[in-house]
């Protein structure tokens, strides 16, 4: 990475937050949970900017030259096979207009010199968009269980928690300093084959990538498959996620070389 000026501690960086197609009152609306937005505000130290995903994806380069980082929420739909080679139909809920709209919006922010920052889907998001695939746990026959039991109450779902591994030398692993977290699980989809570039920076017991960045990027692509938008009060690795996002969007980084020509 060539970080190229920082802006002034004081300065609050834009951050894009993607939005998911929900229904709202009986007609289609976008919509980001507070949590995800509050986190932004209060740990990230940033603005939160709704991203709309009902929208063309021929904007993505114009929305993301006005912001300073993108980061890509969680969500219960799954990202639709077919945008990582598969044939077969996937699982519901689905969301293609945030599939289509993520992808978009990962390509310009890398090309542009902009962060991006995945949590649980956005880290799927970034490794499909990157190349690699996902599968799902209910059916794949390998990985354990990484998700509450249906109908739990939310306080519930959220502590069905789990242990990872931190890399060492990774980046979660320098901005964390630890090697060991308890990490709450909330997904049904994981990693199956790792994009070319992206490179593994924690594991859970049966295997599953709990957390990669990107190697080649000029601007730093972090992604856990966790949750530290969920209460990170009181959990110094969840805060350190939110401080190094904010971090690094008060940075600059030079476009990916050549990008000029095309911005
Ligand atoms: N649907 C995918 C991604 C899981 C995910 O992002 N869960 C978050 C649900 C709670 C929230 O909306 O924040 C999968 O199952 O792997």
């Amino acid at each position: 990475m060539r970080e190229r000026t920082s802006q002034p501690s004081g300065h609050r960086p834009v951050i894009g937050v993607i939005a998911c197609g929900r229904e709202v009152e009986g007609e289609p609306a976008q919509a980001v949970k507070h949590r995800y937005l509050e986190a932004v505000e209060r740990h990230a130290g940033a603005i939160p900017l709704i991203v709309p995903s009902n929208q063309t994806t021929s904007h993505a380069a114009d929305i993301v030259a006005r912001l300073d980082a993108l980061m890509l929420t969680g969500s219960n739909s799954n990202i639709a096979p077919r945008h990582y080679g598969a044939t077969h139909p996937g699982e519901a809920p689905t969301d293609d207009g945030r599939d289509d709209m993520s992808q978009a919006l990962i390509h310009a922010a890398i090309t542009a010199g902009k962060p991006v920052f995945g949590i649980c889907r956005g880290l799927q998001e970034i490794n499909v968009a990157l190349g690699g695939t996902l599968r799902d746990l209910r059916t794949s026959g390998s990985g354990g269980v990484h998700h509450a039991p249906p109908g739990v109450a939310l306080e519930d779902m959220f502590a069905f928690a789990h242990p990872v591994r931190v890399v060492a030398g990774s980046m979660l692993q320098r901005f964390t300093e630890r090697e060991n977290l308890e990490v709450n699980s909330v997904h049904f989809q994981a990693i199956d084959r790792l994009a070319k570039g992206l490179t593994v920076n924690a594991t859970s017991a049966d295997g599953i990538i709990e957390a990669v960045s990107a190697t080649h990027t000029p601007a730093p692509v972090f992604a856990v498959q966790w949750h530290p938008e969920w209460r990170p009060e009181g959990r110094p690795h969840d805060l350190a996620f939110w401080h190094y996002l904010g971090e690094a969007a008060r940075a600059h980084y030079l476009p990916a070389p050549g990008s000029e020509l095309t911005a």
